[in-house]
């Protein structure tokens, strides 16, 4: 009995049996209409930081062929060269590495969005959004990667199949989270839902990266055995393995060798041995052949040519008779490329064209949805900072009961109130938004990279996520504090202040997210954001007369919402006052009577409330341009 016999796994296959002629005949049908993938002269080059010159060298002009219906391990020591060859294959690499050479589908030179179409990518470290449930993922996954025809059902339906066949369904409802707890995901559940993940567009190629790192010796089995039946529906299974056990060796229909960026052997596993014992290195009996194979090309001595061993092996493969068989199959599938009449031509490039995307709308919603669970979710996010909030309100607010009055100690204490409004609605929501994106930036590099979305609709998505809970935020401490320090107490100017705050906000948690997206990562950010921010708190007018500001430093001015959103609350507690009472008055100083008095004594001015508020919204918009195009840099570039 094969060690991998489906019955050990998650579920178990009824298909009716069939003689072994049917099963081949089958077998062979299935194949024909599955995609061959065959490189040539395939390397991969490291390039320096302006890619204008290649530093090293990844992958060594390798050939080979991944059929349809095999599953093809890619199998080397650590740092041979697999990830990089099958990024390469999977059109996957990043920008800093540069793919030179010919990959061939069924005969046809392909390009990445053919492969972003048709092919699935299992990543060797699994990034999810940990807030997320295993039916929430496949949900979202499935919104953003299935045909948009594709009915709910039906999809559902799919789920329901993919959680059975990976042993998920009974933890379908478990966040993905972190950590050892059983409330969380293992880490090889993670592998499997990642698995699932890239099943639910059913690829004709699957890629995977060390899809076994982290399983037990049961699920990785397991596992296995579910890419083999995967691939005998017609598909094409690549993965790379640096330490497969026997029974998942004796598994795979064919396997690519690799060492120091070289292909030491390609072809069927027997063959593999038999190449190796061919040139001097016969495996011992009751051995592990991989550990064999791959322990030969790791090790160091030399040859009696005084040549590494391993390069010993690949110069001998080159020029064996299973590497000509590669070129032949090469030259194979070129030839049934010519022989097919043009419209199977259109045909088998067309394939991916059918697939609709779902629309910009729809996809903009389960972005959305996706950043709300994380915002609901997330305590750090929402619930400490509102409650946070509704505390130092209430603090202030106390502070300040008594004192607000027309009279002339009364104006210190409303620019006191109008500061700690601003500069709490300011500065806090900066800070908190600084690490929202660098965090998320690996998986928005990914799914982007993979077609997922268009950078600037997970952008609109991550802001519009946040207007909620800002909006509950800025409104409650606004609400609090202005009642109780007890400020101007007419509906329309509570109403405007409250406008004036709910800009604020939103112009600071727009200049958090520029800050983040600018510099990448928190500490960086916090670097210049602090700075920046003294500077703006130093002028926003209750500390300088915005006339006496230095002419080096005047432009700030323009720049700074902390200094409209004051100007504008400022004149709304004191535009059309004209009774300030002089009974507190130091009989030193002169005493204010009018509130027009009181806005030119910080170089505020009546009439420019209405520009305030369009230059808050232009700052506004300029901050999130700029945060939108550095993030888009990050994605493309980094
Ligand atoms: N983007 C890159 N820039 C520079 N060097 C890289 C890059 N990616 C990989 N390398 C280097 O290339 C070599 C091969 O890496 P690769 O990840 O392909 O190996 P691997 O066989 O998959 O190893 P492992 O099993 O440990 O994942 C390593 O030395 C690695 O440091």
């Amino acid at each position: 009995m094969h060690i991998l016999e489906e019955n050990q796994c998650f579920r178990k296959n009824n298909d009716d049996p069939m003689d072994d002629k049917e099963e081949e005949e089958e077998e062979e049908a299935i194949r024909s209409r599955g995609v061959t993938l065959s490189w040539k002269d395939l390397s991969v080059y490291v390039m320096d930081r302006g890619r204008r010159n290649v530093s090293g060298q990844l992958i060594d002009n390798v050939r080979g062929v991944a059929k349809s219906g095999d599953l093809t391990a890619i199998i080397g020591a650590s740092g041979a060269g697999k990830s990089s060859l099958m990024a390469a294959l999977a059109f996957r690499t990043g920008p800093e590495l540069l793919v030179h050479g010919t990959i061939r589908a069924n005969g046809l030179p392909v390009d990445s969005s053919y492969m972003m179409r048709n092919s699935g990518y299992m990543h060797q470290e699994d990034i999810f959004v940990e807030t997320m449930t295993v039916i929430e993922h496949l949900w979202f996954m499935a919104r953003m990667k299935v045909d948009g025809r594709t009915r709910m059902l039906d999809i559902g339906e799919k789920i329901d199949r993919l959680l059975e066949d990976v042993g998920l369904t009974s933890r379908r409802d478990v966040r993905i989270g972190s950590g050892v707890d059983d409330r969380v995901l293992s880490g090889g559940e993670k592998k499997r839902l990642a698995f699932a993940t890239e099943l639910l567009t059913d690829p004709k190629i699957l890629f995977l990266d060390e899809p076994t790192t982290g399983q037990d010796s049961h699920s990785a089995n397991c596992l296995v055995f579910q890419l083999k039946s995967f691939a005998a529906k017609g598909r094409t299974v690549l993965c790379t393995i640096h330490q497969p056990s026997s029974a998942i060796f004796n598994s795979f229909n064919r396997i690519i060798l690799i060492a120091e960026g070289r292909v030491a052997f390609a072809g069927p596993i027997d063959e593999a041995v038999e190449f190796f014992a061919s040139q001097g290195y016969e495996c011992p009996r009751n051995y592990n052949p991989a550990d064999f194979l791959i322990t030969v090309l790791a090790t160091n001595s030399k040859s009696e040519n005084n040549e590494k061993i391993a390069e010993k092996l690949c110069d001998a493969f080159s020029n064996s008779e299973t590497s000509r068989e590669i070129d032949r199959m090469f030259e194979k599938q070129l030839q049934t490329r010519h022989s097919l009449n043009p419209t199977s031509k259109l045909h088998l490039h067309a394939e991916f064209v059918r697939k609709k995307e779902l629309r910009y709308f729809s996809r903009l919603y389960w972005l959305i949805y996706r950043d709300f669970l994380q915002v609901m979710r997330d305590p750090s996010i929402q619930v400490i900072r509102i409650f946070q909030k509704v505390i130092v309100a209430i603090i202030a607010g106390l502070c300040f009961v008594g004192s607000v009055n027309f009279d002339q100690y009364g104006i210190q204490a409303t620019q006191g109130v109008i500061f700690i409004l601003v500069s709490e609605n300011a500065f806090f929501p900066m800070y908190a938004t600084l690490a929202l994106i660098p965090e998320e930036l690996p998986l928005l590099r990914r799914e982007y990279r993979t077609g997922m979305y268009p950078v600037y609709l997970y952008y609109i998505a991550r802001v519009l996520s946040l207007i909620p809970g800002l909006i509950i935020e800025s409104l409650l401490f606004a609400s609090i504090i202005y009642w109780l320090a007890g400020l101007r107490a007419n509906v329309e100017t509570f109403g405007s202040s409250l406008l004036v705050i709910l800009l604020t906000i939103n112009v600071s948690t727009a200049c958090g997210c520029f800050f983040s997206t600018a510099f990448g990562s928190v500490p960086l950010s916090m670097a210049y954001l602090v700075p920046f921010d003294y500077v703006l708190m130093i002028t926003m007018g209750p500390f300088l007369k915005l006339g006496s500001l230095p002419l080096y430093i005047r432009w700030v001015k323009y720049i700074s919402w902390l200094l409209h959103a004051s100007e504008a609350l400022t004149i709304l507690q004191w535009n059309g006052v004209h009774n300030i009472s002089c009974e507190t008055a130091d009989s030193e100083l002169p005493c204010i009577t009018e509130g027009a008095v009181v806005l030119r004594r910080y170089d505020f001015d009546e009439a420019n409330f209405s520009m305030d508020l369009v230059l808050m919204l232009v700052i506004y918009f300029i901050f999130h341009i700029l945060g939108y195009a550095c993030l888009w840099n990050r994605c493309r570039w980094k």
